[in-house]
């Protein structure tokens, strides 16, 4: 596409024909309009399609929305997803053969690390790996509460909120029944179902209500309120929505802790609180990341798990990693660290730093590994800069960002780390989300 200034002036409700489009960041594809870059959702890459100007405020892009496909791409499927069907933004990529979306995920990867990390043209190949079945594979799942009280799905950027249809990423049985309960209006439901096949059920509102008689209102600890951080959660909406000054948990099915497992190593967390939504992924990324690990520093004897959450990385390390000594946590979240400290209670291989990632590097043992897996925000340069200045021989950074993650891997290539190994997984299939998975090394 030639980088033209745009001609016209194009206004919100003006259609025209679009092709020539490439994926990008985000769920959309990208192509140009009177030398203006035009932004579709719901389109697809090889497509012509007749599009409606959404937002046109800005003068070198707009944003449209599909009114007709005109050349449908080969790849273009009836949408796996009800409830994206029917206009929820959970799986914006329902309606393409996963084959095929884990394709331009994979060139999205490529793109931003060019564009974002400064990297040569083709310089990585991402492989974007399945994980499974591109339904039914999310153990843990977010949902509104509308006006009448019936819980759904939310639409794109927006707090309306699509029910009667299900989205098709929960596991079987994961939503069984929701509708029979009416639940606040406002609120927000979590629903888990753990790792020996319990349910649980809990509901969030913003303010403190009456308790009713036939539910306990509590947070994770078991007190009445709690004022918790959903930092380490995935997704935009979920953390604007989370910034809510005061919230009130309430169980209402199953338990307010719900039981993880890892290999042999069991956490009791709470509902709420963060754990990886695929079931394949903690056993997949930690796999990577010991494979990684013997790879590059297989003579390491400390590693560093920054974000690290409960230490499913850490537990991985290590049963894995002959000589490994020890693995510090550092976690900021109390519900985290309190689970990591009784599963890895009388373990002193593995010691847990309840504190933010920035002010405990400083005073943690010299690493030989760094494992790094923030929240979408990224790490940031002050932590990679940090991370860069101890010197470890590895560091495996995980992204779950395409964005953020090629931005943190430019600055450690400007800091003299540089990737010898990128994979992508397919951990939130029929969506654009990706996790990426890097080990670097020093430059020598
Ligand atoms: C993507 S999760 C990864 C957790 C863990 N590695 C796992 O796979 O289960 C990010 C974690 O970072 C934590 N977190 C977010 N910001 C943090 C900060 N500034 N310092 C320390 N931990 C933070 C969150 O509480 C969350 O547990």
């Amino acid at each position: 596409m030639s980088e033209q200034r745009p001609q016209a002036t194009v206004t919100a409700g003006d259609r025209f024909e679009i092709d020539g489009l490439r994926a990008a960041h985000g769920g959309v594809v990208v192509g140009r309009h009177d030398g203006r870059a035009v932004f579709v959702r719901n389109a697809l890459p090889d497509e012509r399609v007749l599009v409606e100007v959404t937002d046109a405020r800005k003068p070198s892009f707009c944003h449209a929305r599909v009114i007709e496909i005109l050349d449908p791409s080969p790849h273009r499927i009836d949408p796996l997803c009800p409830a994206a069907a029917a206009g929820a933004g959970c799986c914006d990529l329902s309606f393409v053969d996963d084959t095929h979306a884990r394709s331009m995920k994979s060139l999205v990867v490529g793109d931003l690390l060019e564009r974002v990390g400064g990297f040569e043209t083709g310089q990585f190949e991402v492989p974007v790996r399945s994980l499974g079945a591109p339904s039914g594979w999310r153990t843990r799942v977010r949902m509104g509460v509308d006006a009448t009280g019936t819980p759904g799905t939310h639409v794109h950027a927006s707090d309306a909120i699509v029910v009667g249809v299900d989205c098709a990423q929960p596991v079987d049985g994961l939503l069984a029944d929701l509708t029979a309960h009416r639940y606040r209006p406002g609120s927000e439901l979590v629903v888990v179902l753990d790792a020996d096949g319990a349910r649980h059920l809990t509901e969030i509102t913003a303010s403190g209500p009456p308790e009713p008689t036939d539910r306990r209102s509590r947070d994770r600890q078991g007190r009445r309120r709690s004022n918790r951080s959903y930092s380490g959660d995935r997704g935009r909406a979920q953390r604007s929505r989370a910034v809510r000054p005061r919230s009130v948990e309430t169980v209402i099915a199953g338990d307010a802790m719900a039981v993880h497992r890892v290999g042999d190593r069991r956490w009791d967390l709470p509902v709420t609180a963060f754990w990886q939504a695929h079931r394949e992924a903690p056993t997949r990324y930690g796999a990577t990341v010991v494979s990684m690990a013997q790879a590059y520093a297989p003579s390491a004897r400390v590693a560093w798990d920054l974000y690290g959450g409960v230490g499913v990385f850490a537990g991985q390390l290590v049963d894995e990693l002959d000589g490994l000594d020890r693995v510090l946590v550092v976690e900021a979240d109390t519900a985290a660290v309190t689970a990591a400290e009784a599963t890895f209670a009388g373990d002193d291989r593995v010691r847990i730093v309840r504190a933010p990632v920035a002010d405990a590097l400083d005073t943690l043992d010299a690493p030989d590994i760094v494992v790094v897996d923030p929240p979408r925000s990224g790490a940031g340069r002050g932590v990679v800069g940090t991370i860069c200045a101890a010197e470890p021989e590895l560091v495996v950074h995980i992204g779950c960002d395409a964005a953020t993650f090629a931005r943190d891997l430019g600055t450690y290539r400007e800091l003299g780390y540089r990737p010898v190994e990128i994979e992508g997984f397919d951990a939130f299939p029929m969506t654009h989300h990706v996790e990426a998975i890097a080990a670097l090394v020093p430059v020598r």
